[in-house]
């Protein structure tokens, strides 16, 4: 049963409006990285497509033996008792039961599931409150995924008869709404497989509306609690905004996703703001301006894509769409090879500015590629290599640093990665006398000061998360760093003195 903590109700005020719907405002002032909610989920569910075990959540063909309708693997012998006698007791046919098990018609799970909260008395409650969740059952209604729910969901359960026996009122628009539903308030959460993921409905966080540039920060455990927490200082009154999107996008891309996913055009100064606060994360380069600052923004009232120093200077949307699918699918293919992503990062910055959430990704992967290469001392990397990873970093921290100027878990990490870069290299220089042990102090000065702010932003996270362990790796090579200082503070007193 999902358990919330008082301070969401002590907290937090559910209102309603024309144009969110349900939100949420703070009752009084919150302090930067308090936590609002710590919640369990009230279902767990597979993305469209998937099947996974109901009990242990790893993917599988498999059903349970007694049920037959909701999917079970070898290694695990039961899933929720009553769900499981609710379905056994309807005595199904092989025939009723192969039509719903078919591979194709995996959201019947996800359906079949909301449905089965409302057979108990004990779940009534939670049905109720899914059925109140914004589901956008005018907006989704005729689309290409009404119609894929429509084959995969509610035919089968339909034809099978087994809608008509769980509830006698239940239609086409109940299970499309409990999709709808879904697929708006839904979180992805981490799936059992390296990498995987899957979806998890709470009852209080998906109240919270969206905003491009939130005032908070959700994380999800190992456990699948969320946590919802307060990036920054929130005045009484103020809406609490989470971000239902990845902020390293454009906002073409954002507003494309929020539209497509959760059916609203979002409205915040960010998307307002043709440079993106300044960042120009989706800025091209004017090639008829020879001046810096020649850029070409699209213009969010007229849509056209005009340069800022002569507006007469345009793109057409049709030149601008395609050449991002370009560059998308040569990201694609120069994947983790080195010397395509920084020979396309080259290429692409005569067209974009170097903030274009597509160079951003290129230069995100060749970061990462860096650090491989930087953990193996096999390789054997020289300064460069180094110093390549620190310009890197820098440059994608000064974007960050504006997008999300709070708490934030990509600038800590960023602003890990950069520090301990810096460190290292200072490390090597030292050691291969390149540098002296002043010039060392002054470094690893400079990295404690990163550390410590990158780790007072990751002790808010949970600690069963990656984040979280990090965050406790942080505070044993933050102890090893300050040993290193202090051992260079006694000869170097010694000079210096
Ligand atoms: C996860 S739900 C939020 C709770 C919802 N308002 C409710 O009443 O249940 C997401 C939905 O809220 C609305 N919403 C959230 N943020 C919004 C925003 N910035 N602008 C307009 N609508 C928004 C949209 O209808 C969206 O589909």
């Amino acid at each position: 049963m999902a358990a919330v903590t008082d301070d969401f109700a002590k907290k937090c005020q559910v209102k309603q409006n024309e144009t969110l719907g349900r939100f949420v405002i703070a009752l009084g002032n919150i302090r930067a990285g308090e936590t609002l909610l710590l919640e369990e989920p009230i279902l767990v569910l597979p993305h469209a497509g998937d099947r996974r075990c109901s009990k242990c959540f790893k993917l599988t063909e498999e059903f349970c033996r007694k049920c037959h309708l909701l999917a079970l693997c070898g290694d695990c012998s039961e899933h929720d008792e009553r769900d499981c006698k609710r379905l056994s007791d309807l005595k199904l046919s092989e025939e009723q039961v192969l039509l719903l098990q078919e591979k194709k018609h995996s959201e019947v799970q996800s359906a079949l599931k909301c449905i089965l909260l409302r057979e108990h008395l004990e779940t009534q409650p939670l049905y109720e409150e899914i059925s109140q969740m914004e589901n956008q059952l005018t907006a989704r209604r005729g689309t290409d995924i009404w119609k894929n729910n429509q084959e995969h969901a509610y035919n089968p359960l339909e034809k099978s008869g087994v809608l008509k026996q769980l509830n006698s009122e239940a239609n086409e628009d109940l299970v499309q709404g409990l999709l709808g539903m879904l697929d708006v308030n839904a979180f992805e959460i981490r799936a059992p497989e390296s990498g995987g993921s899957m979806r998890g409905l709470y009852r209080r966080a998906g109240l919270y509306p969206h905003s491009c540039m939130p005032n908070l920060v959700t994380a999800i455990d190992d456990e699948r609690r969320i946590k919802v927490y307060a990036n920054r200082f929130i005045a009484a009154g103020e809406i609490l905004y989470n971000c239902y999107t990845n902020i390293l996008l454009g906002t073409d891309e954002r507003r494309h996703i929020l539209k497509a996913g959760k059916c609203f055009d979002c409205t915040c100064s960010r998307c307002q703001d043709p440079t993106e606060l300044g960042t120009h994360m989706s800025s091209f380069v004017c090639s008829n301006c020879a001046c810096p600052g020649g850029y070409i923004v699209r213009q969010p009232e007229t849509g056209t894509w005009q340069c800022l120093m002569n507006p007469e200077h345009t793109l057409k949307q049709e030149f601008v769409a395609n050449m991002l699918e370009r560059a998308k699918e040569e990201i694609f293919h120069a994947r983790d090879d080195i010397y395509r992503l920084e020979l396309l990062l080259a290429k692409l910055s005569r067209l974009l500015h170097g903030n274009h959430y597509l160079m951003l990704d290129l230069k995100q992967n060749i970061a990462s590629i860096l650090r491989q290469i930087l953990q193996n001392m096999a390789h054997r990397p020289n300064k460069k290599v180094y110093e390549r990873k620190i310009r890197l970093c820098q440059e994608i921290l000064l974007v960050l640093k504006v997008l999300a100027p709070g708490i934030s878990r990509l600038k800590a990490i960023a602003l890990y990665e950069l520090a301990n870069t810096q460190a290292e290299l200072a490390r090597k220089l030292y050691s291969e006398q390149e540098q002296s042990a002043r010039d060392l102090l002054v470094e690893l000065d400079e990295t404690e000061v990163m550390m410590r702010e990158s780790l007072r932003m990751l002790l808010f996270e949970p600690l069963a998360t990656p984040e979280g362990q990090l965050s406790r790796n942080m505070l044993r090579e933050l102890k090893e760093l300050k040993n290193d200082i202090k051992l260079l503070q006694e000869p170097n007193d010694d000079v210096v003195h």
